[in-house]
Formats: C-alpha cells, sequence, structure tokens
C-alpha cells in the first residue's frame, strides 16, 4: 500500500507540554484514514504540523515521497493537501458563494481573460454548494448558517482548490445526525472519484463506519494502527480510552 501522508518521529511541545512525542505515521493513499485518541492526545497539534501551521521541533514529514516538514502551509497547500478546521473558518459577512470563492486566487493578466476565468470559477463554486447540498444558501452570509452549513461550507472552499488529500479535523462536531449521514456518505462519494481522507474525529460511529485504515494516538504518538475491525478490539485502544 503507497502511503500518502507520513512523518517519522514527530515531536512538538509547548513550553513543559509535550503535544508530540516521537510521532511516526503512515497514512494509506486513496483510503479513507482517521485519526482518534482520547482529548489532548496530540492530533490536531500532528494536523497543525503536517500542514505547516506550526513547525514541529524534530521530525520529518513527507507528502508522496516528498519531504515537506517545516513549510508555508500555502506551499503545503499547493503539493495537493487540503485541510478543515475544528473551529471551522468562514467569512461571517460573506456569502457562501464569496466564501468559497475566496478560496481560490483569481489571477490572469487580462481583463477579458480574468472575466473568463471568474464565471468558469463561479460555475465551479455553484457546482460544489450543490454537491454539499447548500446551493439554496449560496446569497446567504456564512454568519446566518447554521454551525453544520458552515461546516459543508468550509468544506466547499477546501474542494474548490481541488486537493488530492483532504484532512477533516473533527467533521462530526456539533453537527446534528441527519447532516452527520451526508458527510458519511460524501466522504465515501469523494474517495470513490479518488480523493485520498484523513479524518480526526471523536463520534466512533462515523470513524468505524466510514474508515478503511485507523491510527491511535495516545499521549502524542500512535499506539495502535490498522482496519476498523481489528482496531475495536485493541486492547491499547481500549485501555487508552478508558485511562487504564
Ligand atoms: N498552543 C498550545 N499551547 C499550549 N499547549 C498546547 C497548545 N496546543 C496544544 N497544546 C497541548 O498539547 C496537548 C495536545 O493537544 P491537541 O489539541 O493536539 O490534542 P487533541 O488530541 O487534538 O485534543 P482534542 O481531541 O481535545 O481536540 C494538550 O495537552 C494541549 O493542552
Amino acid at each position: 500500500m503507497t502511503s500518502t501522508l507520513a512523518t517519522t518521529d514527530l515531536r512538538k511541545a509547548f513550553g513543559g507540554v509535550t503535544a508530540l512525542d516521537g510521532a511516526t505515521v503512515e497514512f494509506q493513499h486513496g483510503k479513507v484514514n482517521a485519526l482518534i485518541g482520547p482529548n489532548g492526545s496530540g492530533k490536531t497539534t500532528f494536523f497543525n504540523c503536517v500542514t505547516g501551521m506550526i513547525k514541529p521541533d524534530s521530525g520529518t514529514v513527507t507528502y508522496d515521497g516528498r519531504d515537506i516538514t517545516g513549510k508555508a502551509p500555502h506551499t503545503i497547500a499547493r503539493h495537493g493537501m487540503g485541510r478543515t478546521f475544528q473551529l471551522c473558518r468562514t467569512f461571517p459577512r460573506m456569502t457562501a458563494l464569496e466564501n468559497v470563492l475566496a478560496a481560490v486566487p483569481v489571477g490572469g493578466l487580462l481583463a477579458g481573460l480574468r472575466g473568463a476565468k471568474r464565471r468558469s470559477e463561479i460555475d465551479r463554486a455553484i457546482s460544489w454548494l450543490t454537491r454539499l447540498g447548500i446551493e439554496h444558501l449560496a446569497g446567504s452570509e456564512a454568519r446566518d448558517m447554521s454551525w453544520g452549513q458552515q461546516k459543508l461550507l468550509e468544506l466547499a472552499g477546501v474542494l474548490m482548490s481541488e486537493p488530492e488529500t483532504v484532512l477533516l479535523d473533527e467533521p462530526a462536531g456539533g453537527v446534528n445526525p441527519a447532516l452527520l449521514d451526508r458527510i458519511g456518505l460524501l466522504v465515501r462519494e469523494l474517495n470513490a472519484e479518488g480523493r485520498t481522507f484523513v479524518i480526526v474525529e471523536h463520534n466512533m460511529d462515523l470513524v468505524m463506519s466510514i474508515s478503511d485504515h485507523i491510527v491511535v494516538f495516545d499521549r502524542g504518538r500512535p499506539i495502535a494502527s490498522g482496519p476498523p475491525s481489528v482496531i475495536r478490539t485493541d486492547e491499547k485502544v481500549l485501555g487508552a480510552y478508558l485511562g487504564v
């Protein structure tokens, strides 16, 4: 199995708190991967290190075999990795359509060409909003949308830059059950079309139903990895969650 995103001995401390303690991890290309673990086990810090939001103290991050350790977020995004955030990042006073368009730079030297490009990008943005089931909100400001709708909107923005690998930080957090089902289906559909996913998530029903491969963190490092059937009964995993 080819790995997409991999780390070797990744370390990060905040003052006296060790968030990542030598994390060596491999996620699988073309699969739905999940990263789970108890609160404070280092999952978000891991996402922040691999997407360039923060620099690890030591260790390496590779994407498709290329060393991307410590590179800037926009450089890493250009390599094909897009991510959402636990606390959902949208522009509250911009409409849904403007939010999705803000995800792609408007290029081109000639005004006419720029206009044409803009038109095709508007069409693409609308098709992502449609795919995520929120096209009826295209003209609504993000601040007037529900939390779940804003999460879908953030994801539409990420998909607008056509990432090969999508990192989702707690897609189910605060989302109602109907929307949860839609997010699960969407991840599987987008995966069937060739996108790789790495998902940090606490909702075990969602994780177990959509993942091909799961990595479990405890205290800043992986303690188990494998398919849901293996992870479900792993004693180290049960111990980490029960605090024994
Ligand atoms: N900016 C920071 N400054 C200080 N400590 C931090 C910072 N970010 C994370 N930590 C600490 O690092 C540890 C790992 O936190 P992290 O948020 O990565 O865990 P997590 O597994 O994502 O947790 P959760 O599931 O609750 O989101 C925790 O002890 C946390 O308090």
